[in-house]
């Protein structure tokens, strides 16, 4: 008889869909060859996902692993109103719902599990009618999966806008929050009509069967704790949390290295800072300045991934250009800053730079997987969170984990860092100016990177949790009804 298969159904985007696929394989080599994996894919919103994702799905065919399939799903109509990113998302793949169902029942296997993203609350019902156990991967970390979790309770202990609420939220498992942290979505409850998808969202999250979440115990455990406990649901048993992290999918080094990785060669260890906000990263020009100014004072050695403005600025569609950085840049920053910083203008090898020991230290939008390959390879950061769940993971990094020095910005002018905080920042952590602080950032980095590599190893946190998680989903599979009645 067929192997059950496990149905992956990714969203697009570079933090979403790799982690997805990379989670499949090591499901895959976690259940022993008992389970393969199918990925359904929804045809991508943008000419430009299209191509990443296509381009993702040859290497993973080229590699002949036998038991991952992909499967394309039929187009669908592309919503025009809406009232953000969230409910685009949502209302998409409310639209393939009945691609998935006709996809699953149309297998030839038992079907394990099926396995979806962060936005595809939708999945989680289809997955029910058809009786497949389903699981969210969370492709960011515990503290957000616990917001959303948690956001009907402080929706009521909190009527008013958070925003305007005088001291910090108790939140289980963390130390007191200030409101200043929340995903804007939360923030601001009259103003973002999304309010309500996340609070639906995170009481549509217990009709999943678990959570696999792109992280470590080590690194969220009072969290992970709270959330088994029933302290984020009113005492009610949440899904069963599985830390499988970090998932990285690493590859091996290009032949030829890149320009990038050729200009590190060349610096000192850990005396080059990275700035990167992300595979959407686009700074306006205001922000721009801010940081030449800082870069340009500070002295130090910095590699500055800075994109151009996307050519379509609507939810989902927004992918960054390549910068003209004559146009961006104030006059005379290159000639200035020449030999100690490099400006790349287009989508840099991110995690071959933070693997490279020139870095000392990461400017980063708080995306979770820059987080995650930051740590991974020891690297301290200064968090300048842009947007979504970026504040509450920068909240992590400073006040749980303590990898990183905090920037003063200012939430309130669309996250505004000044020069000369940023300059502070930046001294503080490469060395030079207040010691303790830096020195304490970079130290704890490099313990964090032991844990988080700990925790994959063999016997490890993350690893025996996959293999929980595999058992659990190889002794779920179910004979879907070819036809139903
Ligand atoms: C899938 O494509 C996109 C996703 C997001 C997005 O939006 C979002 C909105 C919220 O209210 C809360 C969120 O947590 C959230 C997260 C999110 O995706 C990103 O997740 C990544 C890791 O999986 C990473 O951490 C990023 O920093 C998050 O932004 C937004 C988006 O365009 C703006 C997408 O195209
Ligand atoms: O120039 C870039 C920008 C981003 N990335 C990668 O894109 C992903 C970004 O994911 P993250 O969750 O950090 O943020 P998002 O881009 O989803 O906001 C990470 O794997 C980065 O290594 C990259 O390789 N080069």
């Amino acid at each position: 008889m067929a192997k059950p298969t496990v149905v992956l159904l990714p969203v697009w985007g570079a933090g979403h869909f790799m982690p997805m696929i990379e989670a499949g394989k090591r499901l895959l080599r976690g259940s022993g060859g008992a389970l393969s994996v199918t990925v359904l894919l929804m045809p991508a919103p943008t000419p430009d996902a299209a191509v990443d994702i296509a381009a993702q799905v040859k290497r993973e065919e080229a590699s002949g692993a036998d038991d991952i399939s992909f499967r394309h799903l039929p187009a669908v109509d592309m919503p025009t109103v809406h009232t953000g990113i969230e409910e685009w998302v949502s209302l998409i793949l409310r639209s393939h719902g009945p691609h998935v169902r006709a996809a699953i029942a149309g297998l030839d296997c038992p079907v394990a599990a099926l396995v979806t993203d962060i936005f595809c609350t939708p999945a989680l019902d289809v997955a029910a009618e058809l009786g497949v156990p389903s699981y969210v991967y969370f492709t960011s970390g515990a503290v957000m999966l616990e917001l959303l979790l948690y956001s009907p309770v402080l929706d009521e202990e909190v009527p008013g806008e958070f925003s305007e609420m005088d001291g910090a939220l108790n939140i289980p498992g963390l130390p007191p929050v200030p409101p200043s942290v929340l995903p804007a979505t939360m923030l601001h409850k009259k103003k973002m009509s999304t309010y309500r998808w996340f609070l639906e969202t995170g009481r549509c999250y217990m009709k999943a069967t678990g959570f696999i979440v792109n992280t470590a115990a080590e690194l969220e455990q009072s969290v992970i704790d709270a959330i088994a406990d029933g302290r984020c649901t009113r005492g009610v048993p949440a899904p069963t949390v599985y830390a499988i992290g970090p998932v990285i999918a690493l590859t091996p080094p290009p032949e030829q290295p890149h320009e990038c990785v050729r200009w590190l060669d060349a610096q000192p260890p850990a005396s080059v800072l990275l700035v990167c906000f992300g595979s959407k990263g686009l700074l306006p020009p205001p922000k721009v300045r801010e940081i030449a100014a800082a870069l340009e004072r500070s002295e130090h050695r910095f590699l500055w991934v800075l994109r151009g403005p996307p050519k379509d600025s609507r939810p989902g569609q927004r992918v960054p250009t390549d910068a003209m950085l004559d146009e961006l840049l104030p006059e005379g920053f290159l000639d200035k800053t020449k030999g100690r910083g490099l400006v790349w203008p287009t989508r840099a090898p991110q995690k071959d730079i933070l693997a490279h020991a020139a870095v000392g230290g990461f400017v980063t939008h708080c995306g979770w997987n820059s987080i995650l390959e930051s740590l991974w390879f020891g690297v301290p950061m200064l968090p300048w969170p842009l947007d979504n769940e970026q504040h509450a993971n920068a909240f992590l990094l400073v006040s749980v984990l303590g990898v990183a020095v905090p920037l003063r910005l200012d939430r309130e002018r669309d996250n505004f860092v000044e020069a000369a905080e940023l300059e502070r920042a930046v001294s503080t952590l490469l060395g030079g100016g207040d010691g303790e602080a830096g020195r304490k950032a970079r130290e704890k980095a490099v313990a964090v990177k032991a844990a988080c590599r700990k925790a994959v190893e063999k016997g490890g946190s993350s690893d025996a949790a996959f293999q929980r998680l595999a058992e659990e989903i190889r002794r779920g599979a179910v004979n879907v009804p070819k036809k139903r009645n």
